[in-house]
């Protein structure tokens, strides 16, 4: 890996899936009955033992620096002689389109709002933060949905700023995949919230003008608490993105107020070839453009295999 070039030295701690897999039983973690059958329903391909093995001891190992972030937090207040307002513990969640930051940010979601303090935990996407089409279209940029251009960054930044500066309340757009838009008034409803789980292609990168109040440059990265990477061979994600596809086209994309609706009358062999053209121009482009470089930036590196099972775990050493 790019990483372990200098000899033998990493700033990375590398675990196989067996050894990862094996935190579960030395750590007695426990999926209860309950949460993995919200698991399934939020997803029916996702295999419970990866659940165990894999996302419960991820769950656990953030569970774990929340613990500290808060810890520290309340230390500092001591020696401040303050009693400031806690504010959210934010996960980026990085990687590619169809990686599964999506699936694993809710499952993430699910077993994290067991724990015994309860926390409110929200998922928010940065598809929210997409121009709408009719902004995309004015500037030439439909075909560069998902690049760096195509997202109100400083729209994205503002909305972190406030919610590190303590806001208990914030109201974000919303993205529908299906309209392939932004939908007009209605809103994503960030209400107390302890944790949120921030996916997107964009959540290391650091292009664009942030701007905030006065200050220019900010990074979504300067607000984040911990970042995790999902990895995966472009040849195994471009599968996964056709795959989705095609089950879209069977499904979704022939409700009437579906955008691609054109596309679910298609035959099999014909998805596959447009689905195939979009990876092509667009998805993959920015994959290898714009997503892949900022792996090296992440806390974690998630790699999945061409199953979907994760393979093995990367962790900065400090
Ligand atoms: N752990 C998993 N096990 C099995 N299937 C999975 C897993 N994670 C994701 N998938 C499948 O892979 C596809 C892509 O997943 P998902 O939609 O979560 O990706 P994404 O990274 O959020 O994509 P996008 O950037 O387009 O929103 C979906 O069809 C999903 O069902
Ligand atoms: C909205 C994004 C950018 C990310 O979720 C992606 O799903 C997308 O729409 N990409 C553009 C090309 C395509 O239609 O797949």
């Amino acid at each position: 890996m790019q990483m372990a070039l200098l000899g033998s030295l990493s700033p990375y701690l590398e675990l196989t899936r067996e050894e990862w897999a094996k935190l579960s039983d030395y750590n007695n973690l426990e999926v209860t009955e309950e949460e993995l059958a919200e698991i399934r329903g939020l997803n029916e391909t996702l295999d419970p033992e990866e659940v165990r093995d894999v996302y419960l001891p991820l769950a656990s190992l953030i569970r774990l620096h929340r613990r500290a972030t808060v810890e520290l937090f309340r230390a500092r207040n001591t020696f401040l002689r303050r009693r400031d307002l806690e504010v959210p513990y934010i996960i980026g969640l990085a990687g590619s389109v169809a990686v599964g930051k999506s699936t694993t940010a809710r499952m993430l979601r699910t077993l994290m709002s067991s724990w015994s303090d309860y926390p409110r935990v929200y998922v928010v996407s940065t598809d929210a933060f997409l121009y709408p089409n009719s902004v995309l279209e004015e500037r030439g940029l439909m075909d560069r949905k998902g690049f760096p251009e195509s997202y109100d960054l400083p729209a994205l930044i503002k909305f972190l700023y406030s919610l590190k500066s303590g806001a208990r309340h914030l109201e974000i757009p919303t993205y529908s995949h299906l309209k392939y838009d932004i939908v007009p008034g209605e809103r994503q409803v960030i209400d107390e919230p302890d944790i949120v789980i921030l996916e997107g292609l964009n959540v290391l990168q650091t292009k664009g003008d942030g701007q905030v109040a006065n200050m220019k440059n900010l990074y979504v990265s300067d607000f984040l608490d911990l970042s995790i990477y999902l990895d995966a061979r472009e040849e195994h994600i471009r599968r996964w993105y056709i795959e989705r596809f095609q089950i879209l086209r069977e499904t979704a994309l022939r409700r009437p107020e579906s955008y691609f609706r054109k596309y679910a009358s298609l035959s099999p062999e014909e998805a596959e070839v447009v689905a195939s053209q979009v990876w092509d121009a667009i998805n993959g482009p920015n994959l290898r453009e714009n997503i892949e470089k900022t792996k090296w930036h992440a806390d974690l590196i998630v790699v999945k295999g061409q199953d979907h099972r994760v393979r093995s775990v990367l962790m900065r050493k400090i």
